[in-house]
């Protein structure tokens, strides 16, 4: 058999999905540790939408986008703890850091998933640092009588990038699971909905 390094790409390396880049490891179990109890003390408020009131726990530095509004405002600066690990998820995406101007946590508590979606049009990069627990991505793009799908793995510990097709011609979702999960992305804005520096 021979070993699987990159589990979205197939066996000669050509990426299940274009536009999504992934790889293992981007920081390690303390790091993890570190990020995943400065989430649990963050005020972290249920993800609503008009409403309704979703059961992941969330908090947005940089940017915070209004569901119920539809409109973005700024929020709190990233604090100082994130700034290493964005340096570091734009390394991976191969953006400057600046680009990524807005991160969200996110909290999934036993029950928690989060629907099928694209990320708001005006966002362009998505960089998400998975924490805690595998979990799998699901991606889906409507063909003629159906559906394609993708299921991507996201072992704690990894970064995935989203662009181009995997990220405004797909869908993705991730299905509730039984135990909690934590995450950070990181996004940035396309050039022209980007509302300023910050
Ligand atoms: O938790 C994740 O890794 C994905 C979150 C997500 O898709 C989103 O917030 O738009
Ligand atoms: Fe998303």
């Amino acid at each position: 058999m021979p070993s699987m390094t990159n589990p979205t790409a197939d066996l000669f390396g050509t990426p299940l999905l274009p536009g999504l880049a992934y790889r293992d490891a981007l920081i390690d179990l303390d790091e993890e540790a570190m990020l995943i109890a400065r989430i649990d003390e963050q005020d972290l408020a249920p993800f609503q939408f008009q409403g309704w009131l979703g059961k992941r726990l969330t908090r947005s530095f940089g940017w915070h986008y209004d569901f119920d509004t539809s409109q973005f405002g700024a929020t709190d600066p990233l604090p100082d703890w994130l700034l290493p690990i964005r340096q570091r998820a734009a390394a991976f995406a191969q953006l400057p850091e600046e680009a990524l101007v807005q991160a969200l946590l996110i909290r999934y508590d036993p029950g928690a998933g989060i629907g099928w979606h694209r990320d708001r049009p005006v966002l362009e990069h998505v960089v998400g640092v998975s924490l805690g627990v595998p979990a799998t991505m699901r991606f889906r793009r409507r063909k003629p009588g159906g559906f394609d799908r993708v299921a991507v793995p996201l072992p704690p510990r990894s970064v995935y990038h989203l662009s181009g097709e995997a990220r405004h011609d797909w869908e993705h979702s991730i299905a509730e699971m039984e135990v909690t999960r934590w995450s950070i992305t990181f996004r940035s804005f396309t050039a022209s909905a980007r509302p300023g520096r910050r």
